[in-house]
């Protein structure tokens, strides 16, 4: 944690838009659309993409590239949104599961997950 934290809270609705302009573009036309054309790829593309993204996430962090570090950032949240639309997951289900998880401390978690 540094005291760089944003001061505003996360605009959610940012991502709700993004997420419904997803399933939106599911009868889109791929010469149109660079998502509809990623769904035509198909679930292996996607989860692809989404691993590259990861990597270059990583890979900004380990270099302390921090305008790398929001840019791929941004680059893997979009993906990993793709996936989520493909699957049929919004992104109601990820914050009942982040708030399923609230005030469990992960060290705690990994405690129980070996008794
Ligand atoms: N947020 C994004 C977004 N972030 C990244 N990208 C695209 O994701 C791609 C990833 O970049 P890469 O260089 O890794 O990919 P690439 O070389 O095209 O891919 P491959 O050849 O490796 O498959 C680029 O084409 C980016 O433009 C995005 N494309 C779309 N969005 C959002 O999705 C909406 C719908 O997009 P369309 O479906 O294209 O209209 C847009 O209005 C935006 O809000």
């Amino acid at each position: 944690m540094t005291d760089e934290q944003p001061a505003a809270p996360i605009d959610w609705a940012a991502l709700n838009r993004l997420y419904a302009t997803l399933i939106a573009r599911k009868s889109a036309d791929p010469e149109q659309s660079y998502v509809a054309r990623l769904y035509g790829k198909g679930r292996q593309k996607i989860a692809q993409k989404l691993g590259e993204e990861a990597v270059e996430t990583a890979l900004a962090g380990v270099l302390d590239d921090r305008a790398g570090i929001i840019s791929e950032s941004a680059d893997l949240l979009f993906h990993l949104m793709v996936l989520w639309a493909d699957a049929g997951i919004a992104p109601d289900d990820i914050m009942a599961e982040l708030t399923r998880r609230e005030g469990l401390s992960g060290l705690d978690e990994k405690k129980r997950r070996t008794l």
